[in-house]
């Protein structure tokens, strides 16, 4: 990008619960505060609109995506407020038995003008007893998604997304100016990993990343991390949420930081050594 721009970014940390109602109205007031302290873009976490355990639960309370409630909710809150807003994942019916776990972008009039569908699913038996199987319920996405904003262009993640660092060197290599990484961390592994995790993605890629968190005990018994971020292309933590609280934090962006800080350490430009799909590249000594 050669034009710079300053515009003001949002992030609403939630505890979202099993009542999709409840959760929508809570971030029909995250969205309405961001705004009115001047957010022009809005992003929420990872399943918004819904925290439930068991593929039943689920699947009781998902819908396609033309007819989900918090999805028509949402639009119309962007339209009214004139804010972009980032959904940052709903649990989204994609057919009799699989989810989608979709961050969607709508634009200020109200539209749909992005989505994409969490690629790496969450896997993982934790030694506290903890144990996912995220894609037992939904399907993975296969494509990495790149979206056009009035101040330059997004690169779409999702939460667990965060540990795969070639996903965001490709999105940057590709335009990216701006991450974003909503997520419901757990407790477990926030504390250990989360705010390297997002400065590193950051420092990697010479752009912003905007990490919208779930945090605290949510009514279905999970414990997740919040601690929300806005991270700068040079690694600067911009802001950060209270620990596990519910609320809003805001960042002013100047897209000028990011040509600055590849300038600075051009690392994204020096990258086609080596590539982790060519295996010839890498000698075995035994
Ligand atoms: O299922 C839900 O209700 C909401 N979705 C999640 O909590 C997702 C999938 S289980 N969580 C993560 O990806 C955590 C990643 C993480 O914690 C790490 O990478 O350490």
């Amino acid at each position: 990008m050669t034009e710079t721009a300053r515009f003001t970014v949002a992030c609403a940390q939630m505890r979202s619960g099993q009542d999709p109602a409840a959760n929508i109205a809570a971030a029909d007031v995250l969205i309405r505060e961001a705004a009115g302290r001047g957010a022009d873009i809005v992003m929420t976490p990872e399943m918004t609109s819904l925290m439930v355990t068991g593929r039943r639960a689920l699947f009781e309370a998902i819908h396609p995506q033309g007819e989900d409630p918090a999805l028509a909710a949402f639009k119309a809150l962007a339209d009214e407020l004139s804010v972009w807003l980032l959904a940052g994942s709903l649990a989204v019916r994609v057919s009799e038995t699989q989810a989608a776990n979709r961050s969607v972008l709508i634009s200020p009039e109200g539209r749909v003008v992005a989505t994409y569908d969490k690629i790496h699913m969450f896997d993982v038996d934790l030694d506290n007893g903890e144990s996912y199987r995220e894609s037992r319920t939904y399907l993975a996405g296969d494509r990495g998604v790149l979206a056009a904003l009035p101040w330059g262009r997004l690169g779409m993640t999702v939460c667990y997304d965060v540990r795969f660092p070639h996903l965001y060197r490709a999105l940057a290599q590709a335009g990216a100016d701006f991450l974003s990484v909503p997520a419901a961390f757990t407790r477990q592994t926030g504390e250990a990993h989360w705010h390297v995790l997002l400065r590193a993605r950051a420092i990697e890629t010479g752009a912003f990343v905007f990490a919208p968190a779930q945090g605290g005990v949510h009514d279905n018994g999970r414990a997740t991390y919040g601690h929300s971020l806005v991270v700068s292309p040079w690694g600067e933590i911009l802001a950060e949420a209270d620990g596990e609280e519910p609320g809003v934090i805001l960042a002013e962006i100047d897209t000028a930081e990011i040509a600055r800080a590849r300038q600075r350490v051009p690392s994204l430009s020096h990258g086609r050594r080596f590539s982790i799909d060519t295996p010839s590249h890498l000698e075995v000594v035994s």
